[in-house]
């Protein structure tokens, strides 16, 4: 395509209030793009379908949020949300990306890394499409939507009543191992944009606007935040699709903090203890907001077969898994048998993903403060916004210490003593400021700490297959423990 010919032509309309993009003239924008994303989107850290071939791709809507056929250097910016279609076994409905992608006629050397692809037809041929977030002058365009809400296409941004969001921040993409795509806004905002995404309110939003409302101080509250309507007019419910919030600038992660700690041999009792304190907080202004429910001898027993089901499933696809069945399964028994016996527990809303790499610390500072309410990347979302017992968070933060002991250069006792200390610690805090021990209802405990190491046996064949022992050393304990 020559410089001067117009990629818009032959793609979509995007003027400001129309709440739809007509897709049917996205046609040729997708041919051009089908190659180079689908050779580009099973490499990303965020695709979720790993290990299954791309068999195709469907646009579901565009958005220009910068006209594409501007000549010279000057960028184009694309929003795209495009459903996959993947071939295996037992074919899936496909799952639907969030796509920002930058178009230049050419691309300066330092943005190489972050390109698709050039199309070879359609209106896009010849161009440099990349991953726009990498571009600081595209994604400062986001940054100044944001800041202005309203519609743009099918995109609607919103911003929380007083938030100050200044100018000309200067952008920086995060570049770490994640399950979405962060920017970091003049080091005092930050910029998350889901990368796989479904209809309805998204717990990340949701609950840190919630906590914000109801005073909790351990959360960065969203300040502005972008959606979707949903594209074939299905479900009805937008799609939440980035969430700006301060950033909690010169902070360590618990991770960071906890591999220190047991790098240099210090004790995390301290820091354990305040981090219990803290998610007690967060969950006790959880449960006062939002509907809370007791979930009864049915409830339980359902609970403890969906585990197993998951432990089934886990099995299948790892077979490093299958010989622990038995013994993971009667944590699973145990809990049912909990119930049997009139045990019951209350629900509520929880973070769903807690580890240490979710608690942040400013250095010389005891506050903790809990980030990413999304839940288990892998379950749909309407699954991470049921309510379950606070125990379910607990038992992911005690597996997380016992993660970080692995990490540990000459493992041995000392590391395990470190791991048993900072849970130990870490419950104590908890019910100190709860008044729930965790370790009043062991039953419920080893029952949810099993269904998190097995997620983590997954989520680590998946993502980080090196890793795998990590999730099976504890597999191996908690098969062989007696319920
Ligand atoms: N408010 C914040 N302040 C400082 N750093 C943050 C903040 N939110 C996220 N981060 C950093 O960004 C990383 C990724 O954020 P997270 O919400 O966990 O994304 P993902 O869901 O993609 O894992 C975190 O590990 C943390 O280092
Ligand atoms: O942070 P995410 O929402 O992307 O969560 C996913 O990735 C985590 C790893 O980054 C993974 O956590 C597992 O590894 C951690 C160390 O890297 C460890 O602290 C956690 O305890 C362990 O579960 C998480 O399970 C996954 O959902």
């Amino acid at each position: 395509m020559s410089e001067s010919s117009s990629p818009r032509a032959a793609s979509f309309p995007s003027s400001p209030g129309d709440p739809r993009v007509d897709v049917t003239q996205g046609g040729a924008l997708l041919r051009s793009l089908t190659g180079p994303l689908a050779r580009w989107l099973p490499r990303q850290r965020w695709f979720a379908g790993k290990g299954r071939p791309l068999a195709g791709l469907t646009l579901l809507s565009a958005t220009e949020l910068l006209p594409c056929d501007a000549p010279g250097y000057a960028p184009g910016l694309l929003h795209l949300l495009v459903r996959t279609r993947q071939s295996g076994p037992a074919p899936a409905a496909g799952d639907c990306y969030q796509l920002l992608l930058g178009v230049r006629a050419a691309l300066p050397p330092d943005l190489m890394p972050a390109l698709v692809g050039r199309p070879s037809e359609g209106p896009l041929r010849d161009r440099a499409v990349y991953e726009a977030l990498y571009d600081p002058r595209l994604a400062a365009v986001l940054l100044e939507r944001l800041r202005a809400p309203g519609r743009l296409g099918a995109l609607r941004f919103d911003r929380a009543p007083g938030a100050e969001i200044p100018r000309g921040l200067t952008a920086r993409a995060l570049s770490g191992e994640q399950t979405n795509s962060s920017v970091v806004y003049g080091e005092t905002h930050i910029l998350k944009l889901f990368r796989r995404v479904s209809p309805g309110l998204h717990p990340d939003l949701e609950l840190p606007r919630a906590l914000a409302e109801a005073g909790c101080t351990r959360v960065p509250a969203p300040c502005a935040w972008f959606e979707a309507s949903w594209p074939d007019g299905g479900g009805g419910e937008p799609l939440t699709l980035g969430v700006l919030q301060p950033y909690l600038a010169g902070s360590s992660d618990g991770w960071q903090l906890a591999l220190h700690s047991l790098g240099s041999r210090a004790d995390f009792s301290a820091a354990a203890h305040a981090l219990g304190r803290a998610m007690a907080e967060v969950h006790t202004a959880l449960a006062q907001t939002l509907p809370t429910s007791v979930l009864d001898r049915g409830q339980l027993e359902q609970t403890a077969t969906a585990m197993h089901d998951r432990l089934a499933q886990a099995a299948g696809a790892v077979p490093e898994l299958r010989p622990y069945r038995t013994g993971l399964g009667r944590a699973y028994a145990a809990l049912a048998g909990y119930a049997r016996g009139g045990g019951d527990c209350l629900a509520q809303r929880l973070h769903g993903d807690l580890h240490l790499g979710q608690v942040l610390r400013r250095s010389g500072e005891a506050h903790w403060s809990v980030i990413d309410f999304e839940g288990e990347p892998a379950r749909p979302l309407a699954d991470r916004r049921l309510p379950g017992p606070p125990v379910r968070d607990i038992a992911g933060m005690l597996r997380s210490f016992d993660y970080a002991a692995c990490q540990h250069p000459d493992g041995g006792s000392w590391a395990a003593d470190w791991s048993r200390a900072s849970r130990g610690a870490f419950c104590r805090g908890y019910a100190a400021a709860s008044g729930f021990d965790p370790l009043s209802t062991p039953e419920v405990l080893r029952a949810y700490e099993t269904d998190k190491a097995v997620y983590e046996v997954l989520y680590e064949a998946r993502h980080r297959p090196h890793w795998l022992h990590v999730p099976m050393t504890a597999i191996r304990r908690l098969a062989a423990a007696t319920p």
